[in-house]
């Protein structure tokens, strides 16, 4: 087994490193197998990682590799097969129903590749489900959501319905109404899929924001380096293993980005110059995949 932990130094991080920080979500030992008997997937296999309270991480891998499913086992979408996901002390592989749901509803904010927003409700009532949701009153509501709105740079768009917003603004809407909240973690699957490289921009400096601002602790699953580049510290997930971490330490975003790039083509195998896998190799046998 081998377990990533979050601490920060600069550079590729080893494996069993004390942190200083508290740690927010740990994933131990996760195997997620789907099948059985002659299709067996083992989409998750043996994935150990810590995950700090303030931190924005990303996790990448090629096709298949197993993003998805780490991000539906993290928010109760799924079930593992064995191990466990502590998040703040409790583990949740644990809940029952109706615990899931205030789980799900309390700890969590979810910002998918379409912004999810109800058609039916405008901009402001689409932050504001959420807290609506939780019994808060009406002053309470309107002051959060406003405020959110004003961080995200969406206050325009309050009392439009989504139909008549950009799909940047609808990310963004949607980024309001997963932290609006306050979640312990929010989780971010392809945010900027659907978002052209402005937008893409925009929506990616506001998870920025939530997360040196509002010091909101994020986990973005991606397959853009550029979107990854937004990030603290990098998973990089293959076969269903954890196969390598970087972390972005005092590097400026785009020499994170160069070295995203140089992961990337080595776990595609398009790796085209040899330091690059020189570079990653010595790093793979240092966490012990
Ligand atoms: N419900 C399922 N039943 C059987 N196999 C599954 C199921 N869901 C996922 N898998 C398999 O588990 C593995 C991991 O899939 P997963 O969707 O997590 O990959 P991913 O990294 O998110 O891929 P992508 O980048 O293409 O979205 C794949 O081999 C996939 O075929």
């Amino acid at each position: 087994m081998s377990v990533v932990t979050a601490t920060p130094p600069a550079g590729i991080a080893n494996a069993n490193q004390s942190n200083s920080r508290k740690v927010l979500l740990s994933v131990r030992d996760v195997l997620k197998v789907y099948g059985s008997r002659e299709a067996v997937t083992r989409a998750l296999d043996d994935v150990s990682f810590d995950i700090c309270e303030g931190e924005f991480v990303g996790v990448m891998g090629p096709s298949g590799s197993g993003k998805s499913t780490l991000l539906n086992c993290i928010s109760t979408i799924d079930t593992v097969t064995s191990g466990s996901i502590i998040l703040n002390g409790r583990d949740i592989t644990q809940l029952r129903s109706r615990q899931l749901s205030k789980f799900r509803r309390d700890d969590l904010g979810f910002i998918f590749q379409d912004a999810n927003l109800l058609d039916t409700l405008t901009g402001f009532e689409n932050i504001a489900l959420a807290l609506t949701i939780k019994g808060e009153k009406a002053d309470a509501v309107r002051t959060k959501v406003e405020r959110t709105a004003t961080l995200l740079g969406v206050t325009d768009v309050l009392r439009k319905y989504p139909r008549q917003m950009s799909g940047g603004q609808r990310q963004r809407v949607a980024a309001a109404r997963a932290i609006v909240a306050d979640p312990k973690l929010v989780l971010a699957d392809e945010p900027t899929g659907a978002l052209d490289s402005r937008n893409a921009a925009v929506l990616l400096e506001t998870l920025e924001v939530l997360n040196t601002k509002l010091h909101a602790t994020i986990m973005m699953v991606t397959h853009d380096a550029v979107a990854a580049s937004y990030a603290d510290r990098i998973l990089f997930i293959k076969d269903g293993k954890l196969f390598n971490e970087l972390r972005r330490g005092d590097n400026s975003r785009t020499d994170f980005y160069q070295r995203i790039l140089e992961v990337q083509a080595f776990l595609s195998g398009k790796q085209g110059s040899s330091s690059a896998v020189g570079f990653v190799a010595s790093h793979v046998t240092a966490l012990g995949n």
